[in-house]
């Protein structure tokens, strides 16, 4: 078998793209060492508005399941935190393993836990559109969310219940009203940093917004997740499991926190 002769040149099984962008230095995702984390009292609460009927759709992409938003307003949005403007949501995604041991994106002082949400923003206070703001450094901010096996969580299973009806990657079925501040833990407390997307383009565009507080989901729920698949009708079934991207080094930057 032909391995590339380092791991830089290795392709993700996923994309069939390169695993890692030549001279990134702020890639994501990243193992956030609670201890090496700084207190910066100079950060904002988090500000997060959101207008349940901008919500559009839910579809399989073929590498997550996203909920997307009319974002051709400032209708949902957030501002404040270590953000300079205020931010339009554009859509939500998660990440999942096949077991409930790993299937975040990021990890605590190296834990991982069984999935996490994405709420992406743009900033279309400076950039016209999203296309754009996802190729520049202050384009896009991220609100990272963990999810630890619990008790059941109403708001998800709004979400759990759609899901038979996009197995398949390139389905998508209308969703016309859903609020996704009912997936936000209750704590404000976060951890900022520079990084980047985590699937293609993997641009180094995101202000990452990390939760400390994880929601509680149900067995039933994260087994709902896997259930998807990333195949297209017709093809031979592979299951929608493991679709996060690994550590990527920490390299020249600091983790903030918003709380002592
Ligand atoms: C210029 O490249 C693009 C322009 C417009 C839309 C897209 C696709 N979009 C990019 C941002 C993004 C980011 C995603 O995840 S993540 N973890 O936030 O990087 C994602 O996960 C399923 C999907 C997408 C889809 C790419
Ligand atoms: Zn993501």
């Amino acid at each position: 078998t032909c391995t590339p002769k380092n791991r830089n040149d290795a392709l993700h099984p996923l994309w069939q793209s390169p695993l890692t962008i030549p001279g990134g230095t702020r890639q994501s995702p990243i193992n956030i060492q609670w201890r090496d984390s700084v207190y910066d009292p100079v950060l904002k609460p988090l500000k997060i508005s959101y207008d349940p009927a901008t919500c559009l759709h839910i579809w399989n992409n073929g590498y997550s399941f996203l909920v997307e938003f009319d974002d051709s307003a400032d209708r949902s949005i957030i501002v404040g935190g270590p953000l300079e403007n205020q931010y339009r949501l554009k859509q939500f995604h998660f990440h999942w393993g096949a077991i409930n041991e790993w299937g975040s994106e990021h990890t605590v002082d190296s834990k991982f836990y069984p999935a996490e949400l994405h709420l992406v923003h743009w900033n279309a206070v400076v950039y016209p559109t999203f296309e754009e703001a996802v190729m520049e450094g202050d384009g896009l901010a991220v609100i990272g969310v963990f999810l630890k096996l619990g008790a059941h969580h109403e708001g998800l299973q709004t979400l759990v219940d759609a899901l038979p009806a996009i197995k398949h990657k390139d389905t998508v079925i209308e969703f016309d009203v859903f609020d996704p501040s009912c997936l936000l833990p209750p704590c404000p407390d976060y951890w900022t940093y520079a990084g980047s997307l985590t699937t293609p383009p993997l641009t180094e565009s995101v202000t990452w917004i990390i939760k400390k507080q994880p929601i509680e989901v149900d067995e039933n729920q994260l087994e709902a997740f896997r259930m998807l698949l990333f195949t297209s009708d017709g093809e031979e079934e592979k299951r929608m499991v493991d679709n996060f991207r690994p550590l990527q080094p920490l390299m020249n930057r600091t983790v903030r926190s918003s709380f002592q």
